[in-house]
């Protein structure tokens, strides 16, 4: 190791170091092809149709449409709303026959001219009948023409096109023609008679002719205003518009469509290798669309990608680019949020965990026509189990396409894995981005890239946004405060600077903050973990400052601990950062490590994450789908033999396994669940174990909490002011049940959130979790046998009768995270209770603050979380209050203590 790569360790490991100003990179690598115009336009500037609200809005909207009308034809979307507005009118037509024009008011006409001219105009672009806007299910037969009777029918049936006032108008207008002709004596009310009519015949002469005098429309100066300012949005959706189909042409991989297209026509495996920014995410699965692979509805497409944020996201810009509604055509679908239609949709984006749950279901896959595992390099859990699934159906299923993608991987490795298919390669990016090494090593990397934002802040013009990867959230918060304060200590002398976080625990709403356009003369520095590292396209982004390093799980089978280590990232990891400078336009990134550190101390790959993680769930979901042999079951990289075994030992405390490793009646119902075996185990023993029955309802609300704890409090737990109303607790898990349940009596309100400063969005979350995880466990029975255990139970249940079963149920499902009062702290306990670990409880724990508070510890106390940090800690703790209850709930492990 040279100096070089020991002062990279040496500011890791201990963050100090000599800072300096300025830094100097050098330069290296920079793409030379030519780079293409830019003539995207910022997202949120897309549609103008809006729900109609009020008249206002609604007469804005028709505005609207004429003057696209004018320009274009309309849209799918824009023709549905069309058809509304043409049925509108025929009604509004039929009132004026009925009521007479002189009876409506003035809002009145000017809304039936408006819709009048929209249809004409509409009808005189796209030829005399409506049917070219989508009414021929309502008005056209079967040869395309004007089906009178239909229109007719459609016409009386008035229901949801015409608003509650509107009735109200009518009504009166009717009743007040009623009373005026009761008054009237003549019992012809209708014919109008002439004195003398019957002697004379009716000439039409110059005399008969009524006068008119004409009057032109003069439209209000506002309204003027207002047409230019739509059009000149028309102009900018249009322009936009024609720059997302633009930019499809122009992606590399468009050059290579018709070759793709063979390829996997001939193929039934297909390796595709693209750099960042070609079009594989976005663009191959729009081709196979294009190219029949969903046989008009009949089957679906599923893209995977490793992480939530990425699939939302690109699943959004899919639907943007073919025109039609996230959540129909095009949809995603992640842990606890589904945003596809069972019926309609034919692309659809998700993470790979995802998918391989629905092998569950469907072990064949067999609604899919095509499968495409993206950014395969990332060798997740779930994608590694998935590729050994995909290669066990592929003989079963001929149809199947299956395609592997990603910017840097080891092809060949993959192709071998299989039977050496065939990897296509897409040359060429769409932006060149500069690579900028550090000519030196930084002794402190966060110093490092703190003045590099604040060199590029001051020297490069802008637009030109800035993206920093970061290892998490406290390293993210702790930069960004101090951003905040050089920026406002450089004041004038600098444009503003916008900061904005993006983490895996930030709320949805606030991780979306990163997509919204940037006001000119204004920077953004966009500070995110490697979330934002693949599929992401950030628009604006123009400089990447990557410090080079993750933080990155890593499971010990002997001591069933997990550790979050910060380590250095791979060179993919790197190349696919740096690809997130180049996506609309040209750019640079700044690497705070040096050239040498690339070529000789980073890995190639990311290490996969089946050889350092807990396998238990894994583990469960194969078992369920009959793959016994797990040591022969066919994967890129083999898990070690410790892990394996670690985690069928623990799968067999739980029940889910017998003694000779088959899966139990239980295992198969905790396969159920959308979460880890552990707190499945938890929710069935919550509804059926006599012991502690009756609390399955609690359970799910504590379960569902702890899925989402670390973004649940504005600013840190122990501070939160909320925790003093809600009131004292001795553990963390019922803290969460307490919480949850006070928002709950409060109708799930948002200002109860803001007053007990926690987040809304977060709650709203743990509620949907919640409902999911109900709706399985009524699916299961779960919910039945609870409630007759439950109704044994009123009147008898006490808070402390309650805590009791709650921590009963939880020491059923976590038996093997407990850890014993020891002379300084904790020490883990288990079945190797003689070497067990010394652990801290975490600061943020309500059982810290009891104990600083003064009061006794517990002498057992369970903990949902175990991480090496700066020391080993253990999070969300539950006091055991009495330990004849471990023997009770677990007595295979604690009988002998
Ligand atoms: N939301 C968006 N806004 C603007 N342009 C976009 C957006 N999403 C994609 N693009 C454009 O489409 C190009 C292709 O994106 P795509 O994600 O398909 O590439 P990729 O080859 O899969 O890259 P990666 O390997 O980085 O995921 C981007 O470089 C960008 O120019």
């Amino acid at each position: 190791m040279d100096a070089d790569n020991t002062a990279r360790n040496e500011h890791l490991q201990t963050g100090k170091g000599k800072r300096r100003t300025k830094r100097v990179f050098e330069s290296h690598d920079a793409y030379t092809e030519k780079p293409l115009e830019n003539n995207d336009k910022q997202e949120s500037e897309k549609s103008m149709i809006h729900p109609v609200a009020d008249n206002t809005e609604n007469m804005n909207e028709m505005k609207n449409l004429r003057l696209l009308a004018r320009q274009r034809y309309l849209s799918h979307r824009e023709r549905e709303k069309l058809v509304v507005l043409v049925k509108e009118l025929e009604y509004l037509e039929q009132d004026i026959d009925k009521y007479g024009w002189e009876n409506l008011t003035q809002g009145e006409r000017d809304d039936i001219i408006l819709k009048r001219e929209l249809v004409a105009l509409v009808e005189h672009r796209e030829g005399a009948g409506v049917q070219k806007f989508n009414l021929q299910e309502d008005y056209v037969d079967d040869q395309g023409k004007l089906d009178v009777k239909r229109k007719k029918a459609l016409l009386n049936d008035r229901s949801g096109y015409r608003q509650h006032e509107d009735e109200g108008k009518r009504k009166h207008m009717w009743e007040e023609k009623q009373l005026h002709k009761a008054v009237k004596k003549d019992e012809d009310v209708d014919e109008i008679k002439l004195p003398g009519a019957d002697r004379y015949e009716f000439v039409f002469d110059d005399n008969a002719m009524v006068d008119y005098e004409e009057q032109k429309e003069v439209l209000p100066e506002k309204d003027s205003e207002q047409e230019i300012h739509l059009l000149k949005q028309l102009e900018i959706e249009q322009e936009r518009i024609t720059s997302v189909q633009e930019t499809r042409k122009v992606l590399p991989v468009y050059g290579y469509r018709k070759e793709l297209l063979e390829a996997i026509k001939e193929h039934q495996t297909l390796i595709i290798v693209g750099e960042t920014g070609s079009g594989k995410t976005t663009q191959l699965p729009q081709y196979l669309v294009e190219d029949g692979y969903t046989q008009g509805g009949k089957f679906r497409i599923a893209v995977t990608q490793p992480r939530r944020v990425a699939a939302t996201a690109v699943a959004a810009r899919v639907a943007d680019e073919m025109d039609v509604v996230l959540g129909k055509e095009v949809g995603y679908s992640i842990r606890f949020e589904d945003k596809t239609m069972a019926d309609r949709t034919i692309l659809k984006y998700m993470t790979d965990g995802m998918l391989l749950r629905e092998f569950l279901v469907d072990p064949e896959l067999q609604k899919y026509s095509c499968i495409m595992i993206d950014e395969a390099h990332e060798r997740t859990l779930a994608t590694d189990i998935l590729l050994g699934l995909l290669k066990d159906i592929l003989p079963h299923r001929k149809d199947l396409k299956l395609l592997i993608s990603s910017a840097t991987m080891n092809a060949t490795k993959f192709s071998r894995f299989f039977n050496n298919c065939p990897i296509f390669n897409v040359p060429g990016r769409r932006f060149p981005v500069d690579i900028h090494y550090t000519v030196q090593p930084e002794a402190n990397y966060l110093h490092a890239v703190i003045s590099t934002v604040f060199q590029i802040h001051t020297k490069e013009p802008v637009p030109g946004d800035i993206l920093v990867f970061l290892t998490g959230q406290d390293e993210i918060e702790n930069i960004a405060e101090k951003m905040e304060m050089i920026a406002g200590k450089l004041g004038e002398k600098a444009m503003p600077l916008i900061i904005t976080p993006i983490y895996a625990n930030l709320p949805q709403d606030q991780q979306n903050r990163i997509f919204i356009p940037t006001p000119p003369s204004c920077r953004k520095v966009v500070l995110a973990t490697n979330i934002a590292e693949t599929s992401l396209t950030v628009e604006g982004i123009k400089y990447v400052v990557d410090p080079g390093y993750v933080k990155e799980n890593s499971f010990v089978p002997s001591t069933g601990m997990t550790q979050l280590l910060t380590v250095p990232c791979s060179r993919a990891s790197v190349d696919q950062r740096a690809g997130r400078a180049g996506r609309v336009g040209p750019g640079k990134c700044y690497r705070i490590f040096t050239k040498w550190s690339y070529y000789n101390e980073l890995e190639l790959m990311p290490r996969p994450e089946i050889v350092r993680t807990n396998l238990s769930s894994v583990v469960l979901l194969l078992l369920s789908l009959g793959i016994t042999n797990l040591v022969n079951f066919q994967l890129l990289d083999k898990p070690s033999v410790s892990s394996l075994s670690k985690s069928l030992e623990n799968l067999y405390l739980l029940g889910a396994l017998n003694s000779k490793g088959t899966i139990t009646k239980l295992g198969r119902i905790m396969c159920e669940f959308p979460c880890e075996p552990e707190f499945a185990k938890v929710l069935h023993t919550a509804a059926t174990h006599e012991m502690c029955h009756g609390v399955l309802e609690e359970c799910i609300d504590i379960v569902a909490m702890l899925h989402e704890t670390k973004s649940l409090f504005m600013g840190s737990k122990n501070q939160n002011p909320g925790l003093r109303i809600i009131g004292q607790t001795d553990s963390d898990h019922m803290l969460y049940w307490e919480i949850y349940d006070e928002w709950r009596n409060s109708n799930y309100s948002k200002m109860w959130c803001q007053d007990h400063k926690l987040q809304y969005k977060t709650l709203c979350r743990v509620r949907n979790i919640r409902d999911q995880l109900l709706q399985c466990a009524d699916k299961l029975g779960l919910a039945a046998l609870n409630e007759s255990a439950r109704r044994e139970l009123v009147d008898k249940q006490s808070g402390s009768a309650l805590t009791a079963r709650i921590t009963k149920c939880f020491i059923s499902g976590f038996p093997m995270n407990i850890a014993q009062l020891g002379i300084n702290s904790y020490r883990t306990v288990g079945k190797k209770s003689t070497s067990g670990l010394d652990v801290y409880i975490h600061p943020s724990s309500v059982v810290f603050q009891s104990k600083r508070d003064g009061k006794k510890p517990c002498k057992f106390v369970l903990y949902q979380q175990l991480m090496l940090t700066s020391k080993e800690f253990i999070r969300d703790c539950l006091p055991i209050i009495k330990e004849s209850w471990l023997e009770e709930m677990v007595p295979q492990l604690f009988r002998s203590r």
